[in-house]
């Protein structure tokens, strides 16, 4: 008889052999039935639940910071972002604008204190456009003056702390919450840069499931921080050595639940302009005459420098002696060799009362890991492309660039580069070869250790530089020890919760289909 099965099956009724007696139905499959129906139910309201709280569009509670950078050549104004819920995180702050400020730096008003203060407006006004209106009273504001105003202080306090006061009641009069304006030590200007740079790299990102391990140190390690600036230039790195020989170069963090024991030192007067009066100081007191022939400014380069102005900074005091012209006439030679050699002058390596110094004295360990080059040393390398992405260009590579492009006239490089300011163009051969001499013979970079320097503008779209390192640690954004983490990040839980839910259910309906199995599929029955 062909029946079909799957027919007969649904209305089969039971069709034990007559006579048998039919087995008394266990309880069991009911109480199983029931118990997986539950857990179905339980599953699709987990299901459910999980779908409509993650598509929930929660408002998204931004905050905002604003840090302005009062550098010796320039103010730049920074605002950050960042998710109020996430403050704690790691690498959760980014840059979100920069103003650069017209005019000198604020140094430069010494002489007409309330133009520092209205030169910051056109800023400050968009700073009010960028954030919203009504977080403008929660918005903290910083300024941070670095080199320029250490000399300036150091020259005359009084005119600075008068320049200082004036940029301070212009940023009290903005509708910020004003938090402050200060000039920042060098150590200060080194450690920032350094946490901004190994933030902004995920270094001190600690993976979650590491923290149940605490005992493995953090996978990356830290890459050191240069910074060269008008007035200074630091260096800043974690050594090998634990011990240091200089306390004053000695800093001790603990970030996200890590120790951090930290190399830092702030040379003055080392910024590339304050380098350059140093040379032609140097090289004036050997001068007869009020002209002087420049081997680092291409030839036929002409620039006339005020003697008075020339002697102005405290970096170069200690040279003054009385001449008999009150101008210097600079005519450029270009000769790269000639120009490294009258700068390798500024560096004194006689004397070291450690077991290792870098210059003038100066307590440097061992230079260890990689290193991220900014401000400066990126502008400049990057215009004579050495700073490529990856990795810079070789040293030897970087020496011969400088030759060739110190050689070159001056009437070629300004026909080659007509969009470039001529203060900047005209100083690139003195730059160049200034950083090329500052990292091989200061820090004493090798062939080898060049190689893992990165000259770095902006990591991902925030500028490498100490104000982002000062805005997080004076809004006590980087926690010491590591916050309690999930240990999943959020995308992974929703994914677990979906994978468990679907493998109950398919439990539920494979226990379904043992249980309910209709019967003329039952072994023995048919
Ligand atoms: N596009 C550029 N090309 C070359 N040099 C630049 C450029 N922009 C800025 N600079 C130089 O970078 C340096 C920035 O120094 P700054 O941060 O103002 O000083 P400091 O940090 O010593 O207080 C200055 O020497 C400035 O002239
Ligand atoms: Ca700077």
């Amino acid at each position: 008889m062909d029946v079909d099965t799957r027919a007969s099956c649904q209305s089969l009724p039971y069709s034990g052999s007559a006579g048998a007696k039919p087995k008394m139905a266990s309880t069991k499959p009911k109480m199983a039935v029931l118990i997986l129906g539950f857990l179905f139910v339980l599953a699709v309201i987990a299901l459910i639940t999980v779908a409509v709280t993650q598509n929930q569009r929660l408002p998204k509670n931004i905050k905002y910071g604003i840090v302005l950078d009062a550098g010796s050549s320039h103010t730049n104004l920074y605002v950050y972002t960042w998710p109020a819920e996430k403050e704690n995180d790691t690498g959760v702050v980014q840059q979100v604008e920069v103003c650069k400020v017209e005019g000198p730096g604020i140094s430069g008003y010494s002489q007409a204190v309330q133009n520092a203060s209205r030169s910051l407006q056109h800023c400050l006004e968009r700073a009010q456009e960028v954030v919203p209106q009504q977080q403008h009273q929660e918005t903290p504001v910083y300024l941070g003056a670095t080199a320029g105003m250490r000399l300036l202080s150091l020259e005359n306090r009084h005119v600075a702390m008068e320049v200082l006061s004036a940029v301070e009641n212009r940023l009290r009069s903005s509708p910020f919450n004003f938090q402050g304006a200060r000039i920042i030590t060098g150590q200060e200007e080194g450690a920032y840069g350094w946490i901004t740079i190994n933030y902004l790299l995920g270094s001190f990102k600690q993976s979650g499931w590491l923290n149940f391990l605490p005992k493995l140190t953090s996978i990356k390690e830290t890459v050191g921080a240069l910074d060269l600036g008008g007035a200074s230039t630091q260096i800043t790195f974690v050594p090998e050595q634990e011990q240091s020989e200089s306390q004053e170069n000695s800093l001790h963090f603990r970030l996200y639940g890590k120790s951090y024991n930290v190399y830092t030192h702030s040379f003055l007067c080392y910024g590339k302009d304050q380098a350059l009066r140093m040379k032609l100081v140097r090289d004036l007191q050997n001068a007869e005459t009020a002209r002087l022939q420049d081997p680092c400014f291409h030839t036929g380069y002409e620039r006339n420098v005020s003697i008075r102005d020339l002697y102005a900074s405290p970096c170069t005091a200690n040279y003054k002696q009385s001449l008999a012209f009150p101008q210097l006439h600079v005519v450029g030679s270009g000769d790269y060799q000639a120009c490294q050699t009258r700068i390798e002058e500024l560096f004194n390596k006689t004397s070291c009362p450690y077991s290792k110094c870098s210059f003038n004295g100066i307590f440097q360990p061992p230079l260890q890991g990689h290193f991220g080059a900014f401000s400066a040393f990126y502008f400049v390398m990057n215009f004579l492309n050495l700073s490529a992405d990856s990795s810079p260009a070789p040293l030897n590579s970087a020496i011969s660039t400088m030759k060739n492009f110190c050689s070159r006239p001056w009437s070629e490089v300004k026909a080659a580069y007509p969009q470039v300011k001529e203060k900047y163009l005209s100083e690139y051969c003195f730059s160049g070869t200034y950083i090329i001499s500052l990292l091989k013979t200061g820090y004493e970079f090798s062939l080898e250790t060049w190689q893992q320097i990165q000259f770095l503008g902006k990591i991902g779209s925030s500028d490498a530089g100490w104000t982002l390192g000062y805005m997080l640690n004076l809004t006590n954004m980087i926690p010491a020890e590591q916050p309690l983490m999930r240990p999943l990040s959020h995308a992974g839980y929703v994914g677990l919760m979906v994978l468990s839910s679907l493998v109950l259910v398919g439990a539920l309906l494979l226990g379904w289909c043992i249980f309910r199995k209709p019967r003329c599929l039952r072994k023995g029955i048919v």
